[in-house]
């Protein structure tokens, strides 16, 4: 299995609060709420390790509130990268109605400033030896510039392994102008970064041909409930979602990207790492947070994907 480093610049304690259904002006009453460390990249280091991959996480976490990382690092046994700065790591809400729904109020996060984002640079060298890819998933903490980040995943680059990006916005926009191997972004995030809705799947192919062209190799779309894309040199697939019960889509982006690179890093045919990709992301819906508890219940969600070649003609 392969050694995996995950950064994720702005890691978050989720809190979940499922409801039958939210009323906005009154009092709700919640009938569970569940607080756990998260945060995109963590999400992907979770299904990773699940999978069998030796871990290391990174990026910046706040010192006032750091035990329930501190907790996860330790009982998953990852190798701890991440830089502590003053004050509290965001607190993230999820609010999951009984249909299926989730309304996400995300924090901004702690301040970061120059020093930190120093030292997290210092700290490349010692952290990439040894890796054999690299995911960088998340938005931008208060301070941190996207200016900042295009060096920065330019340096993660330069190291020579598969860098995988996941972001969105400026993050996203600066992200790829140091040419990642895989961007995820889902189809709203995509269109945002286009400058125009990509209602078609020929429009998903024609922006994934820019991306190539500038140097992206893999561009995977999801698309939530209607599956995913992914457009890599000369191929073009897409996978159905599997019917699953809902629970939150919290994570199912990361538990898709945590698929892909496990195909990648295991050599597999593209069609079964996105068959794998798709089943991890469906999990995910099932359940609260990311992870792969019961590596068994994948089996059976890999038959219900369907793949099939993208034409030409975006069909
Ligand atoms: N309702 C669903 N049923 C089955 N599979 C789903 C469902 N929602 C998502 N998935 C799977 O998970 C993948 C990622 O979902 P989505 O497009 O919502 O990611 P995302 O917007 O990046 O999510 P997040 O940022 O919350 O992690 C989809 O491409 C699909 O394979
Ligand atoms: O605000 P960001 O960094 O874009 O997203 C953060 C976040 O919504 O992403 C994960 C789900 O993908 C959650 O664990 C976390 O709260």
């Amino acid at each position: 299995m392969a050694k995996v480093l995950t950064f994720t610049l702005n890691p978050a304690l989720d809190l979940t609060v499922q409801l039958p259904q939210l009323q906005l002006g009154i009092v709700n009453r919640s009938v569970e709420q569940h607080l756990h460390p998260a945060g995109k990249g963590l999400n992907v280091a979770r299904v990773l390790t699940d999978l069998g991959h030796t871990l290391t996480v990174a990026g910046f976490l706040g010192m006032d509130n750091h035990e329930a990382f501190d907790g996860l690092f330790a009982r998953r046994k990852w190798r701890d990268g991440f830089v502590r700065v003053p004050g509290q790591t965001r607190c993230n809400v999820k609010i999951a109605e009984a249909d299926g729904r989730v309304t996400d109020v995300n924090g901004p996060g702690m301040q970061v400033d120059a020093g930190a984002q120093q030292a997290l640079f210092a700290s490349l060298d010692a952290l990439m030896a040894d890796q054999d890819l690299v995911v960088v998933a998340g938005s931008l903490p208060p301070g941190v510039a996207p200016d900042w980040f295009a060096g920065f995943v330019a340096a993660l680059h330069d190291y020579g392994k598969p860098v995988l990006l996941d972001s969105s916005g400026a993050a996203l926009r600066a992200g790829i102008t140091a040419r990642p191997a895989l961007i995820k972004p889902n189809i709203n995030e995509l269109s945002e970064y286009a400058g125009r809705p990509l209602a078609a799947l020929a429009d998903l192919a024609a922006e994934a041909e820019r991306l190539h062209g500038l140097g992206v190799e893999h561009v995977v779309v999801s698309m939530g409930s209607d599956g995913v894309c992914w457009f890599g040199p000369g191929m073009a697939l897409r996978a159905t979602s599997p019917k699953v019960p809902m629970v939150s889509t919290v994570g199912a982006g990361d538990s898709l990207l945590a698929g892909m690179a496990h195909g990648l890093l295991s050599g597999w045919p593209p069609e079964r790492s996105l068959r794998l990709a798709a089943a991890v992301g469906a999990l995910a819906v099932t359940q609260l947070g990311a992870g792969v508890p019961d590596v068994a219940k994948l089996e059976p969600l890999q038959q219900a994907v369907t793949i099939h070649a993208v034409q030409e003609d975006g069909q």
